[in-house]
């Protein structure tokens, strides 16, 4: 009995501040990392400490000290690249008595067995996104499991003892190894993939080896193990997932056994700076600053554990944060009328201003024509500066219901901000400022979210998606540099994200058939009168069924274009670079792209290019932009992210209040959603005009490991981004792998949601905890807050332009090119004053710039700058040169058929 107590002593010793075991995980820069952090943190009831492989940690024996277990993550590259492992490589390293319990997933498994005298060798089939039946020794690690599927994200394997084994040895009865085999070794097998326990009718294709694959290893003397797929994929089976406990168990006992408790309960946790921390603009909230204020005023002390350090950090952010607030409130000056007094900041409750709006049901204006084409027309915004975000064709209730017309005139504030610069341009009436990025850390989208902020509005009706706000665009370099990543190319136009502060904007509700006329503007009722008095004007059309599909100008046949496409073989050269990579386990998945430009008479306008894009492409995140040098014209099927504006759901979270209470609150809440689309079958495989196939054959293609695993690992991919962001537990997958019909495409589509609780710092009445505000210092953020600002930043580029691992993929892709993809595969869209944001992936659309010699005020786009259409597909390891050059033409015929070209030159670009 004694002997018990003393042990529920110690292990509740072991729990730190937060009363919760401590993990460490070390992140390779993988895709996948956030995943198994989210199932650690919900099924061990731990905390995880993430940080990168090539932090600066010190000496790595006394960092790793406060851990009760290591988990050596996922990665690219190879294990015995000292580059690709970093600081998993120490861990096999640590001298016995710092040794603690690790897991090693995929490359952190590979890291293990290579650092014991096992061998890496290269699959001739890698497997990236791939379910396998995978069976167990039933021991150790895997108590109580016998098989289970799992998904494997492999292009190497590893090799311990004298296996692979040949197929005649697989017949013989588990467990391998024979006693005397694992006399002679450090490591011995726990798990393997057997060629008979995944038959082709189980994998859709037949087994990829003949011999068994390694799953996973155990230390025979040290608290090592390691697997090779990942138990955390959302295809794996919840059987899968057994294994984290059954590590976790055995990592407690050793720990227990070896006293580790005692001494963790000691240590603090000193890990570099958190990746998850949100931008600064929160990070300093209402009443931080008032603790600040009193503890500089030597009214208070500071509480507890906030030592002088703490005290100074905090006191420099808090000048920061004075110096934001003043280049803030330089910057609402320059947007008219609004707000009439500007909300502090710091807490935007107070005072916010309210939107101006009218609607204006379709019918009782008895009009029947009022889509998104005569709304522009009528209106004369099709021939000036304007942002239609137009989702009328092709529309499905989740993605098509909204069309928004955001209105831009000389007067309205743009923000144009460019990578090559630490500051943004703002610019009203010709004249431009320039803001310092400085005090925002240096980020862009950290400007965004204070300014987004600063200008919060209430009272809006909640039904209408958009208010006002900043409407633009942000391009795939801008998203590079989120990750760290600089473009060999500088974007033509010098601006990599450009939005303009839309204070007028119309949006119709096609399923409820209303026109909302909207104004931030003060007093504006004259403009809202007449812009309704000019749509009440508009007169019915004789036939009542062509509304969509027959806009006014769109038969105005273009005059004469040329063309120019990618090089075939040029593109096939760089599929098998592509191939290459996957092959030697630098990547998972790659989207490759290449670009098209054509060149149109002046004759044709870009509206009626638009039209014809909207009739004979029709999409659910249509696009025609005026900004500036740009002209844009959308056809996308692909959302990137959307967030709604916050509100309460009836989801209670424990807070800790500065004495050590618990409070329970109802945390405000934004959803969080992305809809990557992976996965594409032609419609008309025989051209435009062709008969097309039917969705039961488009399914039928699409249901083939090569097209789920795209999707899969896509899928995978934004679960990471997604849980990075939003915290352990809160992601969903409400739709997976659907097969959606687009005008010239099958695709195949999955939604992922993610429940963003914002904490509401400014409504609460009570000093948050310092507990909390010390939790960024290692890994937690929860003292600032994020919001669907910082998703986006954290996100981007769209992973479904990129490939997986993000950041990897992008290095890949960078060196294989030789332009930069500007505008495409970057996000075009909205963020709202209310609070919400939406924004579509660039692709199947045409962007013009006018050359940088007519920048500056003056006329858009000329007609000798060319419009230029990119256009790709994944690059996977089942991949063919000839179906992926296809692919990328077909993605790129859908756009290029609007301009008509007669004449194509094949071969430069
Ligand atoms: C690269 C493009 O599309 C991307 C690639 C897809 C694919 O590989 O199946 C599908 C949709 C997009 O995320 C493009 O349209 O140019
Ligand atoms: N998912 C991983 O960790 C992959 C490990 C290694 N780069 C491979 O491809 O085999």
């Amino acid at each position: 009995m004694a002997h018990k107590k003393s042990k529920s002593k110690a292990k509740a010793k072991a729990k730190h501040a937060t009363g919760k075991a401590q993990i460490l995980f070390l992140d390779a820069y993988d895709s996948f990392t956030y995943n198994i952090v989210s199932v650690i943190e919900t099924e061990l009831n731990a905390k995880v400490t993430v940080v990168k492989i090539d932090a600066d940690v010190g000496d790595f024996a006394t960092f790793v000290k406060p851990f009760a277990g290591v988990i050596a993550g996922p990665g690219p590259g190879h294990p015995g690249n000292p580059v690709a492992v970093g600081l998993i490589a120490e861990l096999w390293k640590l001298e016995e008595k710092d040794l603690l319990p690790v897991l090693g997933v995929c490359l952190g498994f590979q890291s293990l067995v290579l650092a014991h005298g096992g061998r890496i060798e290269q699959l001739d089939e890698p497997r990236h996104g791939m379910l396998r039946n995978i069976r167990t020794n039933t021991q150790s690690i895997y108590s109580d499991m016998t098989w289970f599927q799992a998904i494997q994200y492999h292009s190497l394997h590893a090799i311990v003892g004298p296996w692979p084994l040949s197929m005649d040895l697989q017949e013989k009865a588990w467990p391998y190894p024979s006693e005397s085999d694992i006399e002679q070794l450090d490591l011995v097998p726990l798990a393997w993939e057997f060629p008979a326990d995944n038959n082709p009718a189980l994998l859709g294709t037949q087994p990829m080896v003949d011999f068994p694959v390694l799953m996973a290893v155990g230390h025979t003397s040290r608290p090592f193990f390691g697997i090779q797929y990942h138990p955390e994929s959302c295809c794996a089976s919840v059987e899968a997932l057994k294994v984290f406990s059954g590590w976790w168990k055995i990592a407690n006992k050793w720990n227990r056994q070896h006293h580790r408790y005692q001494e963790m309960s000691k240590l603090q946790i000193c890990a570099p700076p958190s990746p998850t921390a949100s931008f600064n603009v929160s990070k300093i909230g209402h009443h931080r600053r008032r603790l600040v204020e009193l503890a500089l005023e030597g009214r208070i002390k500071m509480p507890t554990r906030a030592d002088a350090m703490e005290l100074k950090r905090l006191q420099q952010e808090f000048s920061w944060s004075k110096a934001r607030q003043n280049s803030m409130q330089g910057v609402l000056d320059l947007i008219d009328d609004f707000p009439p007094e500007h909300p502090a900041p710091t807490n935007p409750s107070v005072g916010r201003s309210r939107v101006s709006w009218r609607a204006i049901p379709v019918t009782n204006l008895n009009m029947t024509k009022l889509d998104v084409p005569t709304i522009c027309e009528t209106l004369g915004l099709h021939h000036t500066e304007v942002i239609v975000l137009d989702s009328e064709c092709n529309q499905r209730p989740e993605t098509g219901e909204h069309s928004i017309i955001g209105l831009v005139d000389p007067r309205s504030l743009r923000l144009e901000y460019s990578v090559e610069y630490d500051h943004v341009r703002c610019t009203k009436d010709g004249n431009m400022t320039r803001e310092s990025l400085e005090i925002y850390d240096h980020q862009i989208f950290s400007f965004l979210k204070y300014f987004m902020r600063s200008c919060e509005v209430a009272h809006g009706d909640p039904a209408v998606p958009f208010w006002g706000g900043l409407m633009g665009y942000i391009t795939y370099e801008a998203g590079l540099e989120t990750l760290g990543l600089e473009s060999k190319f500088s974007n033509p136009s010098d601006n990599d994200l450009s939005f303009v502060f839309v204070q007028r904007s119309i949006v119709i509700n096609h399923t409820k058939k209303i026109v909302f006329i909207q104004s931030l503007l003060q007093e504006d009722e004259e403009w809202i009168s007449s812009t309704a008095s000019k749509l009440r004007s508009v007169e019915s059309p004789a036939h009542e069924d062509v509304l969509i599909n027959e806009p006014t100008t769109a038969d105005q046949t273009p005059v004469r274009s040329s063309s120019i496409i990618p090089d075939e073989t040029r593109y096939k050269s760089r599929i098998r670079q592509c191939r290459r990579s996957l092959s030697e386990g630098n990547a998972y998945e790659l989207c490759l792209t290449g670009e098209a430009r054509v060149y149109t008479p002046m004759e044709t306008s870009p509206w009626t290019y638009y039209l014809r894009l909207r009739k004979h492409n029709a999409a659910p995140f249509g696009a025609y932009m005026q900004l500036g040098p740009l002209t844009h014209l959308s056809s996308s099927p692909e959302r990137f992210l959307s967030w709604t504006r916050k509100g309460r759901k009836d989801v209670h979270i424990t807070r800790k209040g500065v004495n050590g209470s618990s409070q329970k609150m109802i945390p405000l809440t934004s959803t969080i959603e992305f809809r990557p689309i992976k996965g594409t079958v032609k419609k008309f495989p025989g051209g435009i005009g062709s008969p097309p196939i039917s969705l039961a054959q488009a399914t039928a293609i699409l249901q083939t490991p090569k097209e789920q695993s795209e999707n899969l690992m896509i899928v995978d991919l934004i679960r990471h981004d997604l849980h990075r962001m939003v915290g352990s537990g809160n992601v969903r997958i409400p739709k997976q792998m659907v097969v959606e019909e687009y005008s010239t495409l099958f695709q195949l589509v999955s939604v992922i949601q993610g429940a963003l609780h914002i904490e509401a710092e400014d409504e609460s009445h009570e000093l948050p905890a310092i507990d909390k505000c010390q939790g960024t210092k290692h890994n937690s953020g929860e003292c600032s807050y994020n919001t669907g600002i910082d998703v986006l930043a954290a996100s981007l580029p769209p992973g479904s332009m990129t490939g997986a691992p993000k950041r990897r993929s992008c290095e890949i892709l960078e060196a294989l090119t030789d332009l930069n993809r500007g505008l495409y595969s970057g996000v075009i869209g909205y963020m709202d004053v209310g609070g919400g944001g939406d924004f579509s992936v660039v692709i199947r659309s045409a962007t013009r710039w006018a050359e940088p010699r007519r920048m500056g005020p003056g006329p858009g786009p000329l007609a000798d700058d060319p419009w230029v259409i990119g256009a790709g597909g994944a690059v996977t390891v089942l991949s063919t040169e000839e179906g992926e050059w296809q692919e990328m033409l077909g993605k790129l015929a859908a756009t290029m058929g609007v301009f008509a070209p007669d004449k194509d030159v094949s071969g430069q670009a």
